[in-house]
């Protein structure tokens, strides 16, 4: 999917909502363990309940391979699911690769031509060749970990060079001159709260990929109020908040409500901005 398209999509929803399948076959309703896919019958209900919400979805790989070939055919099932019924979603592989150019030619043409999704996200730390094979697919985006939620954030990403650079500043400013922001986007933690004014500085255009309201704690309003440009340049994840809201039969309604919810409160910044 193109960038004005995806801003479009934005616009037209009123959402810069993205929804992690990050399906977890222990905490999925029991109800469901006696289907002959019950991941596959759990993700569809969750699409079908909220895809008048949002405008992206994010499965994180982890939570397919954890078991083997069947989780691989769930992906799979689940992509085709979302492609056929839902084609106007932007699709993100939430799988952090990113090896030497050799491996990541291979690891661009799993995700871009076989699965054929729009974006993947990358780790950064191996450098431009690692990187590189992952774009020129029309259409389709690299997501690059920049500034990570997670407390380990704190470990090398905040790292200063003698000019008081900071390295995760490092990888956006040399990474934009491998893409633009038409294929290149970043993950920013929405943990980290003001540290959105530091990212605008260095890529004010670029799309940034922002995971971590909901069970991180993130805040959506100072996401919006320090990271948000005029495109609004934002596509904000929950997993757990909303998929796993419910443990009972009426976990697709429950999903549904947390992601209005959200919806809601992105509509309301979306018209306070006068994007939309
Ligand atoms: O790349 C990511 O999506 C990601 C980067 C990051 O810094 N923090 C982060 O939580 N994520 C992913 O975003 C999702 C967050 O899930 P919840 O905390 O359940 O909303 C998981 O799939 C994480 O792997």
């Amino acid at each position: 999917m193109k960038r004005n398209e995806l801003i479009e999509n934005i616009k037209r929803k009123g959402s810069f909502l993205c929804v992690g399948l990050d399906t977890d076959i222990k905490k999925i309703p029991s109800h469901l363990l006696d289907s002959d896919d019950p991941v596959y019958e759990f993700n569809k209900a969750i699409i079908d309940a909220t895809a008048p919400y949002c405008v992206a979805y994010k499965p994180n790989l982890a939570f397919y391979e954890a078991t083997g070939a069947q989780g691989w055919i769930t992906l799979e099932k689940t992509l085709r699911y979302l492609k056929e019924n839902y084609p106007d979603q932007f699709i993100i592989a939430d799988a952090k690769r990113g090896d030497i150019g050799n491996t990541s030619k291979l690891y661009a043409r799993s995700f871009f031509e076989h699965l054929d999704v729009d974006a993947i996200t990358v780790a950064p730390y191996m450098g431009e060749d690692s990187v590189t094979p992952f774009l020129g697919y029309e259409g389709k985006w690299v997501i690059l970990l920049a500034l990570t939620s997670n407390k380990g954030s704190r470990d090398f990403q905040f790292i200063e060079d003698k000019e008081g650079t900071r390295l995760f500043e490092h990888v956006i400013t040399t990474s934009q001159k491998w893409a633009s922001p038409e294929e290149m986007m970043y993950v920013v933690g929405a943990t980290q709260g003001e540290m959105f004014k530091d990212i605008r500085r260095v890529a004010p255009d670029s799309f940034l990929l922002v995971p971590g309201v909901g069970a991180q704690g993130g805040s959506l309003e100072d996401v919006a109020r320090y990271g948000m440009n005029a495109d609004c340049g934002l596509l904000v994840n929950s997993s757990r908040g909303i998929i796993f809201a419910s443990s009972g039969t009426d976990y697709a309604e429950a999903a549904a409500n947390e992601a209005e919810k959200l919806q809601k409160q992105m509509h309301a910044i979306l018209s306070e901005a006068g994007i939309i």
